[in-house]
């Protein structure tokens, strides 16, 4: 089974969808499926090179072309000369992002910004130059990859608050859009792309034994939820965030006892 075919192959028949970070892991994967489901796919981060192999990697599978273009979304000018050249795409994926790992307790100011700025302003500069050419053209969709907010992510509280802005946003722009734009975003949980192994070197281990379906996801798996979203299945479907996590963010503490067991009833918090 082709885990990228797994909708009609004309659901996007005349669609043009555009893909930050489609070079790579999940952006390469909702590239892949947009293609399989008949979009004209673009897809543009700042390395030429790989987008280009990726490009003719997908190609070789769907027998469609795929575009590439350049743009770093940290740089405005960069995002609007982007909007300039593809600005006629009905849908598109902001999945270009990441950060590194760190206590927050040790972030330098700079670090942080500077994950802020990717992920949060980043996005928000795809988004505004985007959503407007869409707006004044009768319409369109937007899905944005985030990561499972709602619970915190401890390690990368920086990119959690990104994030977290990212789906407020969407909620937000859902109602402001909502006549003609349609946004939502999808939230991966841990899925092992090389930028995620070269990251976290022991991240997946024993998380994975507790969450609900208790295996490493496939980065398609993320591809299906995208594509899903911006596609008319989910024409009713705006500002919702669609968790893509084998349930790891429903696991919970619930079956877990804290560190030395339950207290005593009545007990007072040991906490000041
Ligand atoms: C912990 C478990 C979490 C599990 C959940 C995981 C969910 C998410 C998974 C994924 O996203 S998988 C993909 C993972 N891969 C990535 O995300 C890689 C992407 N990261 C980057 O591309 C870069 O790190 C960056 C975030 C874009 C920053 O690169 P940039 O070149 O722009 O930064 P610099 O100019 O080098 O530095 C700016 C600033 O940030 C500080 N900094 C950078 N890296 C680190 C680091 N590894 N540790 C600590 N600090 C770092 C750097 O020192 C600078 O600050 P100052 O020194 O100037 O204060
Ligand atoms: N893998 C996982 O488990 C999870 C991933 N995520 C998020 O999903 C997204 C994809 O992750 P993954 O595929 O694993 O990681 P990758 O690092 O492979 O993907 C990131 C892509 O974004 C591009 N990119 C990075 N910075 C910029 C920029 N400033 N402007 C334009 N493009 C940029 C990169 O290409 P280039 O360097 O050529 O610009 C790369 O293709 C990221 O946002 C990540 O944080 C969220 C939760 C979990």
């Amino acid at each position: 089974m082709n885990e990228f075919a797994m909708y009609a192959s004309d659901l996007l028949d005349g669609r043009k969808a555009l893909v930050t970070g489609g070079g790579t892991g999940i952006g390469k994967a909702i590239a892949t499926g947009l293609s399989m489901a008949g979009a004209d796919v673009v897809i543009a981060a700042r390395r030429a090179e790989v987008l280009d192999e990726t490009a003719a990697e997908i190609t070789a599978m769907s027998g469609r072309p795929v575009t590439t273009d350049l743009v770093d979304i940290r740089d405005l000018d960069t995002v609007t000369a982007l909007a300039q050249r593809q600005g006629d795409i009905d849908i598109l994926i902001n999945n270009a992002g990441g950060q590194f790992p760190q206590k927050a307790r040790d972030f330098s100011p700079n670090g942080w910004r500077t994950v802020i700025d990717l992920n949060l302003n980043g996005t928000w500069n795809m988004v505004q130059a985007f959503g407007n050419i869409m707006l004044d053209a009768g319409g369109g969709s937007i899905c944005n990859i985030v990561a499972t907010v709602g619970r915190g992510i401890p390690g990368i509280a920086h990119s959690a608050s990104a994030r977290a802005g990212v789906v407020e946003l969407s909620k937000t722009l859902a109602y402001e859009w909502g006549p003609k734009v349609r946004i939502n975003c999808v939230a991966p949980g841990q899925f092992r792309t090389d930028a995620y192994d070269n990251t976290y070197e022991e991240g997946v281990g024993d998380g994975f034994v507790e969450q609900p379906l208790p295996h490493v996801g496939h980065v398609s798996d993320i591809a299906n939820a995208a594509v899903f979203l911006v596609s008319p299945t989910a024409r009713f479907i705006t500002g919702e965030t669609l968790y893509v996590d084998g349930g790891l963010t429903v696991q919970g503490p619930m079956s877990a006892l804290p560190p030395g067991g339950f207290p005593e009833r009545n007990e007072p918090s040991p906490h000041r």
